[in-house]
C-alpha cells in the first residue's frame, strides 16, 4: 500500500513536469539567463560552452534543462546519477556526443545531472574528463548540481553559473491550483497555501503532498492538510524555538518527535544552541550549567543505546535533552536568535574535504615517485609544494602529477584560484596536450633511475631467497634523502619497478653500446616484484632476445636502489635462473638487438 502510494505520488510530479520554460514556476531570472545562453548557441559557439544550474532539490533544474531542449528543438543526451559515470563512460558518451555535429546541424543538449556527485574521494578522473569535454565541446552542455562547491574550480571557471532558488509559496499556489483543476479536485486557497508552506520551497514535495492529501477525495480543506511540515531545515529551527523559548515540555517534545533527526543529531543541535540562547547579555550562566547537566545525562543514554543496541532508550535520551534544555531556564528569553547548525559537523565536513584533497594529491605524488600514499603524505607533500614556488618548475610539476586547479590551490596554500595559479595550470595543460612533458621532466622530480650498467641491461626472472629481504636499507639509500622507516620495504619494491621502467628506457638509449655485449642477466631485487616481473617482463623479452641456453652463475650484481651508479655493490642474492644468449643472438648483436648481460649473475633458469 505504501509502495502504491509512493508510485502514484511520483506520477503527479512527473505528469505535471514543465514542458516548456514558460511552465517553470518561479526562478524567472535564472530561466531568462538560461534561455539567453541557449539562444547564443543557435548562432555560434558561445564563450562559455556549458552552464551549471545549481540549487536545492525539487525546484525545477532538471525540468528546465529538458524544457529548454524542447523549446529549442534540440536532442538530449543525459547522464544521470543512476548511470555509471566513470571518466571512461563520461568521455565515451558525453565526449563523443560533444565532439560531433548532428546530421542536420541541429544541436544536442548534453545534460549531466547531479554533477556534484560524480567522483569518489580518491578518483577525480570524472571531473577532469568533464572539464576536458567542456573545453572542446561543439554542443551545449548543462551540469546540474545541488552544491556548486561539489564541482572543481576548473569546471566552475569554464561554466556560466545559474542559481536556482527555492520556489516561493505564493508562486506555488497558482501552479498547484492548476494541478487540482486538471485532476478535478477542489482545494481551498488556505489548503493550497498550507501545502506550499509545508514544502519549504521544494515544489516537487508540494505536488507530492497535494497528491497524497487528495487521494480518495474530491474536496480539500485546510483541516485535511497536516501542519507537521516536511523534513526541511526550517523545521529544526522551529523545534529549537520551541525548546528554548517556552517551558512547555510536551510541545517541545512533540516538535522534536516530528523531526526527522535522530536523537544523536538532535543532541548536537541543542548543544550548539543552548549557550547561544542562554548566554545572551542578560543571560544566566546557571541556566547553561543546568541545561548542559541534562544534556550530559541524555548523552549517557545515547551511549547505552549504542552499546546495547536498544533503541527504546532513545526516548529517555530525547526527553532528557529536550525537556532538560527547555526547563533549565529560570526566566524567559525573548527576542530573535539565529540558531546555528552544529559547528562540529561543519568542522568535520571542512576537514574531511581537506583530508580527501590532501590524500588525493599524496596518491598522485606517490604514483609519480613510486612511493606509497602514506609515505608521500608524510614526507613529500612539503617538498612538492616548495617546488611549486618557482613558476617554471610549478608548470612541470603540475603537468607531471596531473594536478587539478584546486589541488594546486591546496599545495600552494592559496585560498582562491589566483591568476598566477590559473596560468600555471593552463600552461601545464598545454604542456600535457603537446606531449612535451616527458622531455621537459626536470631530473629533480623525475623518478630516480637505478644504476644501469652493462651488466643490468638484460632482463630475466629472479627468485630471491629470504635473507635478501632483510638487506640493509643503506645499500639502496645512497642518493636518496628518505629516512629509513617502517615503509622501507614497500619503497624498496616500488623502486625496483621503477628500475625496470627506467631500464627499458635506458636500454633503448644505449642501444649502440649494447650491441657490443653478448650476454645478459637479470636485475635482481626483493621477492614480490620479482614474481611480478617473472610474468610481466621476462617472457616477451626473452623471446625477443632469443635466449635459449642457460649458464649457471654464482654471483650477481645489484643496482643501487635509487639509481646512483656509484653505489652499485655486488649482491649476495641467489638467482635461480640464468640465461645466455644463443649464438644467433650474438650474431644479431650487430643488428641492434637489446642485450647486455653481466656474466656474474645467476638467474632463474640456472636451476
Ligand atoms: N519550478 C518548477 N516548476 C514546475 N515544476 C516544478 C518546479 N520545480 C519542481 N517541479 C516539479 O517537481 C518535479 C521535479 O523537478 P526537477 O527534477 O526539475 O527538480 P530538480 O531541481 O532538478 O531537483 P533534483 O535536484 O532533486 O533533481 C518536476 O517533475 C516538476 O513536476
Amino acid at each position: 500500500m505504501v509502495w502504491f502510494k509512493m508510485m502514484s505520488a511520483i506520477e503527479w510530479a512527473e505528469k505535471y513536469r514543465p514542458r516548456t520554460l514558460e511552465d517553470v514556476v518561479g526562478n524567472k531570472k535564472a530561466v531568462r539567463d538560461f534561455r539567453a545562453w541557449a539562444e547564443e548557441w543557435q548562432s555560434r559557439i558561445p564563450e562559455t560552452r556549458a552552464v551549471i544550474l545549481y540549487g536545492p532539490a525539487g525546484i525545477g533544474k532538471t525540468s528546465s534543462a529538458h524544457a529548454l531542449a524542447r523549446d529549442m528543438d534540440w536532442d538530449v543526451i543525459e547522464l544521470n546519477a543512476s548511470d555509471q559515470r566513470t571518466a571512461g563512460v563520461i568521455e565515451k558518451i558525453a565526449g563523443s556526443a560533444a565532439s560531433m555535429n548532428t546530421l542536420f546541424g541541429s544541436k544536442r543538449l548534453i545534460i549531466l545531472d547531479e554533477a556534484d556527485n560524480i567522483h569518489g574521494t580518491a578518483d577525480r578522473g570524472g571531473m577532469r574528463a568533464i572539464s576536458g569535454i567542456i573545453k572542446g565541446t561543439l554542443q551545449p552542455i548543462v551540469l546540474i548540481a545541488n552544491d556548486i562547491y561539489g564541482l572543481t574550480p576548473t569546471i566552475r571557471n569554464l561554466c556560466l553559473e545559474i542559481k536556482f532558488g527555492s520556489v516561493q509559496s505564493r508562486s506555488m499556489v497558482p501552479a498547484l491550483k492548476k494541478v487540482c483543476g486538471a485532476e478535478g479536485v477542489y482545494c481551498s486557497q488556505e489548503a493550497l497555501l498550507q501545502i506550499a508552506e509545508n514544502a519549504g520551497g521544494d515544489f516537487r514535495s508540494a505536488i507530492n503532498d497535494l497528491q497524497a492529501a487528495a487521494s480518495g477525495k474530491e474536496k480539500l480543506e485546510v483541516e485535511d492538510i497536516g501542519t507537521a511540515g516536511r523534513d526541511v531545515k526550517e523545521n529544526i529551527f522551529k523545534a529549537m524555538q520551541k525548546i528554548f523559548k517556552s517551558t512547555d515540555c510536551k510541545k517541545a517534545l512533540e516538535s522534536a518527535y516530528g523531526l526527522d533527526e535522530s536523537p544523536e543529531d538532535l543532541v548536537h543541535w541543542i548543544d550548539e544552541n543552548l549557550p547561544i540562547q542562554y548566554a545572551r547579555k542578560d543571560g544566566n550562566l546557571e541556566d547553561i550549567k543546568t541545561g548542559f547537566g541534562y544534556l550530559s545525562k541524555a548523552d549517557l543514554y545515547l551511549g547505552r543505546v549504542k552499546k546495547r543496541q536498544n533503541y527504546r532508550m532513545w526516548r529517555y535520551a530525547s526527553m532528557l535533552m529536550v525537556c532538560g534544555a527547555a526547563l533549565s531556564k529560570t526566566k524567559p528569553y525573548p527576542g530573535f536568535i539565529k540558531y546555528q547548525q552544529p559547528s562540529l559537523w561543519r568542522r568535520l565536513g571542512q576537514t574531511r574535504s581537506k583530508r580527501d584533497m590532501r590524500d588525493n594529491i599524496a596518491s598522485k605524488i606517490g604514483e609519480h615517485s613510486f612511493e606509497s600514499m602514506h609515505y608521500s603524505r608524510n614526507n613529500l607533500l612539503g617538498l612538492y609544494s616548495r617546488m611549486l614556488k618557482d613558476e617554471e618548475s610549478a608548470v612541470e610539476v603540475t603537468a607531471n602529477l596531473g594536478l587539478e586547479l584546486e589541488e594546486l590551490m591546496y599545495l600552494t596554500g592559496s585560498a582562491k584560484a589566483s591568476k598566477k595559479l590559473q596560468k600555471i595550470y593552463d600552461k601545464a595543460q598545454k604542456l600535457l596536450e603537446e606531449g612535451k612533458n616527458e622531455t621537459a621532466d626536470p631530473d629533480f622530480f623525475k623518478a630516480p633511475v637505478p644504476a644501469v650498467d652493462n651488466k643490468q641491461r638484460t632482463l630475466s626472472c629472479p627468485v630471491i631467497i629470504q635473507e635478501e629481504e632483510e638487506k640493509p636499507q643503506k645499500e639502496g639509500s645512497a642518493g636518496k634523502s628518505d629516512p629509513p622507516g617502517p615503509h622501507s620495504s614497500e619503497r624498496k619494491q616500488k623502486t625496483l619497478n621503477m628500475g625496470f621502467d627506467s631500464l627499458l628506457e635506458t636500454s633503448e638509449k644505449k642501444e649502440n653500446s649494447e650491441k657490443k655485449e653478448n650476454s645478459g642477466y637479470l636485475l635482481v631485487d626483493d621477492p614480490k616484484p620479482a614474481e611480478k616481473n617473472l610474468f610481466s617482463f621476462s617472457p616477451s623479452l626473452l623471446e625477443k632476445k632469443n635466449f635459449s641456453e642457460s649458464v649457471e652463475q654464482k654471483t650477481s650484481s645489484k643496482p643501487s636502489k635509487k639509481g646512483n651508479p656509484a653505489n652499485n655493490e655486488p649482491s649476495k642474492q641467489k638467482i635461480l635462473d640464468k640465461v645466455t644468449p644463443t649464438e644467433s643472438v650474438q650474431d644479431n648483436a650487430g643488428d641492434g638487438a637489446k642485450k647486455a648481460e653481466p656474466k656474474n649473475q645467476k638467474t632463474l633458469f640456472d636451476f
